[in-house]
């Protein structure tokens, strides 16, 4: 067993072009509903990051093999979106589960607004028990400012996202010495540091022609999400059952630091509050006891001047600081809405104001 990933609460998995399209081309729904049967299986949160716009569309468009200039792709991706994205909602659907479709841009994940957007989002529908399936915004990117490969992206969501494991799911059970079509190339179980990847060769380009990274880019996303604190598991997409049931199958890329201890450190640490939450004895209760999120309801008063994505000090009624965390609200938006439940607030000011004020992943003990 692997307690790297049974332990794991929020796992983003990502699926290549290659594991979800037949031989002659367009969606193979067999190969999804399986993906998804070992996915809705998982009692952890899953967010999905999605391959295969551009595969699906080629076919209803009449083309043979994926184009090579960006606008018959992102007609692709566009047409071969939507396919996907009823093919997942129909399969999560036979489980009682509900998809929300995420497409997200470079900046998206890289610019700090932006960035609390997509957070934002990611973390409701999480929160709403739906499964967010994610694939970069292929008809407005350019070729500038395209990810062009989702593992990459998929690293970046996991960081985003908090979560505890990244999976990656391809047409290859694992990583090998060498192209695993050759002779003598030696399934990897285990990489512990980027010495183990010495005298591995990733060059050759996947052989289905429809996906686009490679091994290339699964090093270099399990190196993104490794450093960030994340393990990663890379296996073929059959295996997602046997991986997410924590049994040792493909390749292991042992994390190289702490990450969520590591942000908390710095927010306990390094930042210097912004101002101070007051908060009533239950919610004082709920966040150092059950490790709640702090909402509108349990705050009493609010001072200092500080903007949505600051740190700020938690403070019992003796104003002693009891936690440290990231405010989801402008200092001036709280005053109106301390004291009322979310459900109140939802239905007098519309859902933004259903969120929490410090959601729990956002919070340390101090
Ligand atoms: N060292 C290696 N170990 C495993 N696979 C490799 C290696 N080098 C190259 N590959 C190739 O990478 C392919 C996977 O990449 P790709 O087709 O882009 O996948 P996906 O569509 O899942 O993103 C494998 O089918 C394999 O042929
Ligand atoms: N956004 C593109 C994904 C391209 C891509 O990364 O493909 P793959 O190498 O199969 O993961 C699409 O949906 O077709």
């Amino acid at each position: 067993m692997r307690e790297q990933v049974t332990e794991a609460r929020r796992i983003v998995v990502k699926v290549g072009s290659s594991s979800l399209t037949t031989a002659a081309g367009g969606l193979d729904a067999e190969r999804v509903d399986a993906l998804v049967d070992a996915l809705a299986k998982s009692p952890a949160e899953v967010v999905l990051v999605s391959s295969g716009a551009i595969a699906a569309g080629l076919a209803p468009l009449g083309l043979s093999r994926r184009p090579r200039d960006l606008s018959t792709q992102q007609a692709a991706a566009s047409v071969g979106q939507g396919l996907l994205m009823r093919a997942y909602n129909d399969a999560f659907a036979r489980h009682g589960r509900v998809v929300g479709q995420v497409l997200l841009t470079v900046d998206d994940v890289t610019r700090r607004v932006h960035y609390r957007n997509a957070y934002r989002t990611l973390r409701r529908l999480l929160d709403l028990r739906a499964v967010p399936i994610v694939n970069e915004n292929d008809t407005v990117a350019t070729q500038e400012i395209r990810f062009g490969d989702n593992d990459r992206l998929a690293a970046l969501v996991a960081s985003l996202v908090h979560a505890d494991l990244l999976v990656l799911l391809s047409d290859v059970d694992g990583l090998y010495t060498g192209d695993p079509a050759k002779p003598g190339s030696m399934p990897v179980t285990d990489v512990r540091s980027p010495d183990d990847l010495s005298g591995i060769d990733v060059k050759r380009p996947g052989k289905a022609g429809v996906g686009t990274g490679g091994m290339v880019t699964k090093v270099e996303a399990a190196r993104i999400a490794t450093t960030s604190g994340i393990p990663v598991v890379l296996t073929s997409a059959p295996n997602a059952g046997r991986v997410l049931a924590g049994e040792p199958v493909g390749t292991l890329f042992h994390r190289l630091r702490e990450r969520p201890q590591a942000r908390l450190f710095w927010l306990a640490h390094a930042t210097s509050p912004r101002g101070r939450l007051h908060l009533d004895p239950g919610a004082v209760q709920a966040v150092i006891q059950r490790h709640a999120s702090l909402l509108p309801a349990g705050i009493t008063a609010v001072d200092g001047r500080f903007a949505a994505g600051d740190p700020v000090d938690l403070v019992d009624v003796g104003g002693v600081p009891v936690a440290r965390g990231l405010v989801n609200y402008d200092a001036t938006e709280l005053p109106p809405l301390l004291g009322r439940s979310t459900g109140e607030l939802a239905a007098a000011l519309g859902p933004a104001y259903e969120r929490e004020v410090v959601h729990r992943d956002d919070l340390v003990l101090l």
